[in-house]
């Protein structure tokens, strides 16, 4: 006899099967992701624990055979590419052209513009962001293409000021293209091999800010990095000296106990604006994906989508760079890249912007950033990076996420 309710066996067998069904998951759909990478990069960033990350979330990544035409491989959800050259040039075009559903981190137009140390700041300066939010600044530069002999008469004729950090103009991921000079004098400087760039050197309390971006997400750590140089030390020293990679990444200043006035409670607020590539309206989906990570420095940092009407000054001049074809606004295009900048000794809000990255090191690792692979195959995202201490005097702003970190 059955009691009410109960189910015929025949029944309660189907039902079991169904609900045997649903536990059983369905499979993930896995995130390809294609990498044609120096054998520099490939050993720093494909690292066996990232793999195992990556693999648990879903994300496969699969070797690019350089032997053989990119079109014919994949298919790919996405493809991230440190590599210089032509061929490489071409072939990421083409393949871009005709696989527009697929992530190409990032186009080359984009990452030749971090290629040249005078061309990767360009956009800081030409958005003039000191006049609308505070102050980001580049250091006063010049390039020096041949002659050392002239460097002396270039230097005075431009009216730099000493001491001068002299920078290889190209960066090509070779060891080279980070071999630093600190000038005392201008003299001492025709000893240098051009082409290369002379920049100011900012005094910023030996701590360096990097701010690693991967699509909407934002980390920004601390490095050390040069000491100040005091007036009398440059009166009384001459001469040019290489100086090391001070801020890699072993020189993590995170967890040191640091002056605030040079670590900073409250730094200023470093905004993020990001916008659509295509039409700069519409980000729905996308500013839910909108997160901040980092809980480790004392900034404030703030991320938001924001429309093409909002902060005409700022985000308008951006987002025509972006959206044109031809545009080449700052970081027109870049999902993938990290800004260093350093806060001039002595202020509350002045910044100086001294290099960018394209893919730098060990982004993904410890990052959220390997989440947003997957996601970055929908958003078409440019970023600016700007720099404010009055957040509430800015207009119309759809603010996103918020952190004091
Ligand atoms: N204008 C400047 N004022 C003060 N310090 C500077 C300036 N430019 C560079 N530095 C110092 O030199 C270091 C290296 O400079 P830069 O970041 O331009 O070189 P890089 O080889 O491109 O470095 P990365 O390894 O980050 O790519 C910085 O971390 C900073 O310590
Ligand atoms: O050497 P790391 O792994 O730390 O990464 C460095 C990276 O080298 P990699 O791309 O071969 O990894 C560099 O790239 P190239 O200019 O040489 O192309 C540059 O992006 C540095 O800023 C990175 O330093 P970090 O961001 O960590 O300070
Ligand atoms: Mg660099």
């Amino acid at each position: 006899m059955r009691i009410h309710g109960e189910m015929p066996p025949e029944k309660e067998e189907e039902e079991k099967v169904k609900s045997l069904s649903l536990s059983i998951q369905q499979p993930q759909k896995l995130v390809v992701v294609g990498y044609a990478l120096t054998s520099k990069k490939k050993k720093s960033f494909l690292q066996p624990k990232l793999e195992v990350l990556a693999r648990n979330k879903g994300i496969l990544f699969v070797a690019i055979d350089l032997n053989r035409p990119l079109l014919d491989q994949g298919p790919f959800d996405v493809v991230l590419h440190k590599l210089l050259g032509k061929d490489w040039r071409g072939a990421i075009e083409d393949y871009r052209k005709k696989n527009p559903e697929v992530a190409v981190l990032d186009p080359p137009d984009a990452i030749e513009q971090l290629l040249n140390r005078q061309s990767m700041l360009n956009d800081v300066t030409d958005l003039n962001l000191s006049d609308c939010y505070g102050k980001v600044c580049v250091p006063r530069q010049m390039v020096i293409n041949n002659d050392p002999s002239s460097i002396p008469h270039e230097v005075t004729r431009a009216g730099l000021k000493l001491p001068l950090v002299a920078k290889p103009l190209v960066v090509d991921g070779t060891a080279k293209s980070h071999e630093m000079f600190l000038a005392y004098d201008q003299f001492s400087l025709s000893e240098l091999e051009p082409p290369l760039v002379l920049q100011e050197f900012v005094n910023h309390g030996g701590v360096l800010f990097k701010i690693y971006i991967v699509g909407e997400a934002i980390k920004v750590v601390r490095r050390f990095s040069l000491p100040n140089v005091t007036k009398q030390e440059l009166s009384k020293v001459e001469g040019v000296f290489r100086f090391p990679r001070v801020s890699s990444a072993a020189a993590s200043a995170d967890d040191a106990d640091l002056d605030p006035s040079v670590a900073g409670e409250i730094l200023g607020n470093i905004l993020l604006f990001s916008f659509s590539k295509s039409d700069c309206s519409g980000y729905g989906e996308n500013w839910l994906n909108c997160f901040l990570v980092g809980l480790s420095i004392s900034l404030t940092i703030t991320v938001w989508i924001s429309r093409r009407t909002s902060s005409p000054s700022f985000t308008g001049e951006a987002c025509k760079g972006a959206s044109s074809p031809t545009g080449r606004s700052m970081f027109s295009g870049l999902r993938l890249f990290n800004v260093d900048m350093i806060r001039e000794h002595g202020t509350k809000d002045v910044f100086y912007v001294i290099d960018i990255n394209y893919f730098p090191g060990n982004i993904f690792l410890g990052h959220t950033g390997l989440d947003l692979l997957g996601k970055l195959k929908k958003s078409q995202f440019s970023f600016s990076v700007i720099l404010n201490g009055k957040i509430s005097t800015i207009p119309d702003v759809h603010l996103c996420a918020r952190t004091s970190i």
